[in-house]
């Protein structure tokens, strides 16, 4: 169903590929760092077979740096974009958020996906791996870059299999972003985001509580997984979005970026 998205920014060959990251890709990083954790159980399989180390990829007798990924996860209006917005600014990573590719995607003349699209947004349900991912694979791709904050994506368990089975061996996953902030806050947020235009068709509270439901329901496992495996910066994001930022700059610092 989802082949038409893998049309257009699929480069064809391994030269004309801004991040050679993204072709050949043998060896599965994150389902490596995944069989540590005592929660990932479906993740024990090594797949790798290359001599590269996990962060690398090998091509003939190179081996040559996998793009680095950082997960951003929270509630809705947590302030993921806000913070990913700044995170650009001062560092050199691409941000791409599933919401805005799936928004985009909607809009777009002639997609089969739009409706469907549109029923899962307002519905506060999360739209199936194969469309998000796709579109996630080829704007890495199509950007050319090395660094991504991926805003908004794994949010339940299809979206992190659709991962581990489409993207895991081709990225160096780092870690996970967790903008941690309270139901009525996210929702205030998200109401006051409505208010000043944001144009979403669900910054609405019938809306809201069920993307509220969904993610205590399907996305806070998820980001549970990646704490059980030591994966999760966790922050504080009920501050001031100057105050926010102070924590992120300290942890991305601390990481090497
Ligand atoms: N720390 C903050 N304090 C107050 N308002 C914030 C903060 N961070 C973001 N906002 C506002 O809350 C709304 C949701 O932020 P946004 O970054 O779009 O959230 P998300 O991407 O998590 O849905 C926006 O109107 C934004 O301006
Ligand atoms: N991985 C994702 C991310 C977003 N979506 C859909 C469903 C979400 O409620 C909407 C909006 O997501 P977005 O990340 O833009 O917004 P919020 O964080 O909820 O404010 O998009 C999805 O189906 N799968």
């Amino acid at each position: 169903m989802w082949r038409a998205l893998a049309r257009t920014t699929w480069r064809a060959a391994a030269n004309d590929c801004g991040s050679p990251g993204f072709r050949f890709a043998p060896s599965t990083l994150t389902q490596q760092q995944l069989r540590h954790s005592k929660a990932s159980k479906r993740y024990t399989t090594n797949t790798n077979t290359s001599t590269a180390p996990p962060h690398k990829i090998r091509i003939g007798i190179m081996s040559v740096e996998k793009p680095k990924v950082v997960f951003v996860l929270g509630g809705p209006g947590a302030g993921k974009g806000t913070q990913c917005s700044r995170i650009v600014d001062r560092f050199q990573f691409t941000h791409l958020s599933a919401g805005d590719l799936l928004r985009e995607e909607r809009s777009r003349e002639g997609s089969e996906f739009g409706n469907l699209i549109e029923d899962y947004i307002r519905n506060g349900k999360i739209v199936p791996v194969e469309v998000t991912c796709s579109l996630l694979e080829n704007a890495m791709k199509a950007s050319g870059k090395s660094r991504f904050l991926i805003d908004g994506f794994p949010r339940n368990q299809d979206n992190l299999d659709g991962w581990n089975r489409q993207m895991s061996e081709k990225v160096d996953f780092q870690f996970v972003l967790f903008f941690d902030c309270g139901e009525d806050v996210c929702v205030q947020r998200c109401l006051g985001r409505g208010q000043s235009g944001s144009g979403r068709t669900d910054d609405n509270l019938d809306s809201l509580k069920k993307r509220i439901s969904t993610y205590n329901n399907d996305s806070l496992p998820i980001i549970k997984f990646f704490e059980g495996a030591g994966q999760v910066k966790r922050i504080d994001a009920s501050p001031d979005a100057e105050q926010v930022y102070g924590e992120v700059e300290k942890i991305l610092v601390a990481s090497g970026f």
